[in-house]
């Protein structure tokens, strides 16, 4: 947001890809009520066009906000991923333009989780297959290649709030839990981590993805890592579509190594539901295709829509930014009979000592300070007297390092 603190009626919020009422709720109850919401994701064209005029998005993991759509989006104070992962998001240059970046860190993990367990149960048993035979009126009754889940062997790759989650439920079941992870992690249960990915791949007989989508995880799963699970493994990923190589996958599907699959996320997803869903998985019936809806539940929509929109609201109301992805954290009292200024810089030495020192030379007495900093930029609220605001902001303006400076309410 540029400058001036702007009437709350006059905050333009653009919310993407069908993020649920109770965002909108949430805003309204704070006061914002300029609240466009679509359906879809959009395509980069229209996203520019769209991005330029308003001051907070909000998407899920459809939208790419990369580098070049975000250099269009001169007014725009912060992002809210209505979801967990923030990968559709360039952060770093989120955060060189000075707009933080939040998103519901814990709010749909369990439904994920449920959803494996139940996907788990059902392969185990060949059921996606000969429910899919008796659509087309064949009848599959026998016990061929079907087993209890009890006593078998989950490894969760990726041991972080879903993976823990999933866990847990699955040692209800009698599965025993092995995970692999780059973190030590506390094994939950009478879960073990395995010593590397390899071993853990050697001994499962469900594999289970939750890694994120970084660097490190693209294509963590391609036809090396199939060649090394057990014959008739069973294969799920619900975490991102780039994690797995998919003709990788196809071909051990094909070659009998993989006796089912549940696919959740795919390196290439539709906009919207008008599109259609082109994947070499389509072939297989014994592949169960869900259309990126692992964290798609009433329960976890609502309670994502309320958590985010209500950190985006506090940012703009408050300044505080808590729990950004991207940004340094400071979560601040309330303001009232001051007048609020953030101050976002450059992190580099002296920038505090020139805002104090430019204060004190127009005598702008400082009710409260408080800084944050992380490696690359400095985020500073100051609370003054409301008669020296608009001087106090040309100030902040001229301090070497801004990278933006605006009064709140
Ligand atoms: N299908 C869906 O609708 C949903 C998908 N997701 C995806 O699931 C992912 C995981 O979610 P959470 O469990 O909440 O995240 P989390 O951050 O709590 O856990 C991720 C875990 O993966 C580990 N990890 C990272 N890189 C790794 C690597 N290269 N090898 C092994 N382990 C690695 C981390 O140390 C961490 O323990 C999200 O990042 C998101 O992409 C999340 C929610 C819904
Ligand atoms: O939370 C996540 O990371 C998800 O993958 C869920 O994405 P969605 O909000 O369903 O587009």
């Amino acid at each position: 947001m540029s400058n001036n603190s702007l009437a709350k009626e006059k905050i333009k919020i653009l919310l993407l890809e069908g993020v649920h009422p109770s965002a909108v709720e949430e805003l309204k109850m704070k006061g914002y009520s300029n609240i466009e919401c679509i359906s879809t994701s959009l395509a980069e064209e229209d996203l520019i066009k769209k991005i330029a005029n308003v001051h907070f998005i909000g998407i899920r993991s459809r939208t790419q906000l990369t580098d070049y759509v975000l250099s269009h989006a001169k007014k725009l104070a912060a992002i809210g991923c209505f979801c967990i992962g923030t990968n559709q998001v360039e952060i770093k240059a989120a955060q060189k333009r000075g707009i933080p970046v939040f998103n519901a860190p814990f709010s749909n993990t369990r439904s994920v989780a449920e959803l494996v367990l139940g996907e788990t149960l059902l392969l185990l048993r060949g059921i996606p297959e000969k429910s899919a035979k008796a659509h087309r009126g064949e009848w599959h009754k026998s016990a061929a290649g079907s087993v209890e889940a009890r006593g078998k062997t989950l490894g969760i790759i990726g041991y972080g709030h879903i993976g823990m989650q999933l866990g847990i439920l699955a040692e209800t079941l009698g599965m025993r839990v092995r995970f692999y992870d780059i973190e030590t992690k506390l094994p939950l249960g009478n879960a073990s981590q395995a010593s590397s990915l390899k071993a853990l791949l050697k001994e499962a007989d469900v594999v289970s993805l939750h890694v994120p989508e970084t660097l490190q995880t693209q294509n963590m799963m391609a036809a090396k890592e199939f060649a090394i699970m057990k014959d008739g493994v069973i294969f799920i990923n619900a975490s991102r579509g780039t994690v797995v190589d998919i003709d990788a996958l196809a071909d051990a599907l094909k070659s009998k190594k993989v006796a089912g699959a549940a696919i959740d996320v795919f390196p290439v997803e539709p906009k919207g539901n008008d599109e259609e869903f082109i994947s070499p998985l389509r072939a297989f019936d014994n592949v169960i295709l869900t259309p990126h809806i692992g964290g798609s539940t009433k329960e976890a929509q609502s309670n994502i829509g309320l958590e985010v929109a209500s950190k985006m609201a506090k940012y703009s109301d408050n300044g505080s930014t808590l729990s950004a992805v991207n940004f340094p954290e400071v979560s601040l009292p309330g303001h009232t009979g001051t007048s609020r200024l953030l101050h976002i810089h450059r992190n580099q030495p002296g920038v505090l000592t020139q805002i104090n020192q430019a204060f004190a030379k127009h005598n702008i007495n400082i009710a409260a300070q408080y800084l944050q900093t992380d490696d690359q930029i400095g985020y500073v609220v100051i609370d003054i007297e409301a008669q020296d605001s608009a001087l106090a902001l040309r100030e902040l303006k001229q301090i070497d390092g801004t990278i933006r400076a605006r009064i709140l309410h």
